[in-house]
């Protein structure tokens, strides 16, 4: 007979973060289909960057039980301070070059994102973050830090004790495949559920949460 903590991993679900939230209707959209978690990305150079007006007017807006996703990349310690004590975050995001020791001064939990670049032992990049609450793998990219729609090879997914986020190109098309190739503890996606970058759309939302369920 199966034990309870077996039957907890066997019905164990894919968590979904969507990222580059810069609307409430969008933030309000994605929680109303199933999403678990909402990406912020304090981020100037990036299309879809917010304010922290704008995030903290949205944040305020959400129901209880939304984890909400603090992105920076390389930012200075004073401007993740600065948000933090104005916006109501869950979690923080790194999505730079930034060492554990940077990610682990906010008295927050963190997630680092690692880029999947080729010729580069992964394994040795996750070690390196030992007190990460998971770690995000996003396509690399020679200019772009982040958000660029597109796929790494999912062949190359690495095994872990930590919790691992997939990221990178998802799309209602591909996200069932990706999950049962890599089963990512959740997926996160921008790109592949926009009309146009930091604006979301409905029914792309709608079939990208049909395809994580579907998985
Ligand atoms: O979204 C951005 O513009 C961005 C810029 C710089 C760093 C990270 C950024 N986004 C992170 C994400 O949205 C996701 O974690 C991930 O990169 C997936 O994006 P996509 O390939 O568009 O689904």
């Amino acid at each position: 007979m199966m034990n309870y903590r077996a039957e907890l991993v066997l019905s164990y679900r894919t968590r979904v973060k969507i990222c580059g939230i810069t609307r409430l209707a969008d933030a309000l959209a994605a929680i109303e289909l199933g999403a678990d978690a909402l990406g912020f990305v304090f981020y100037a150079p990036s299309p879809r960057a917010v304010t922290i007006a704008q995030a903290k007017a949205i944040i305020a807006a959400l129901p209880p039980f939304v984890t909400t996703v603090g992105l920076f990349v390389d930012a200075e310690v004073t401007e993740v301070q600065q948000t933090l004590a104005e916006v109501p975050l869950s979690l923080l995001q790194f999505h730079g070059d930034e060492p554990q020791n940077y990610c682990q001064q906010f008295a927050k939990p963190w997630i680092k994102a690692l880029s999947m670049q080729p010729d580069v032992d992964i394994h040795a990049k996750i070690a390196a973050y030992d007190q990460a609450s998971a770690i995000l793998l996003d396509a690399w990219h020679p200019q772009l830090k982040g958000g660029t729609g597109e796929c790494f090879d999912w062949r190359h997914w690495p095994k872990s004790q930590k919790p691992l986020i997939l990221a990178g190109g998802l799309t209602p098309e591909n996200v069932a495949e990706a999950i049962h190739l890599t089963q990512p503890y959740a997926v996160d996606v921008s790109g592949g559920v926009e009309a146009s970058k930091g604006i979301k759309e409905f029914t792309l939302l709608q079939a990208f949460m049909a395809g994580v369920n579907a998985a």
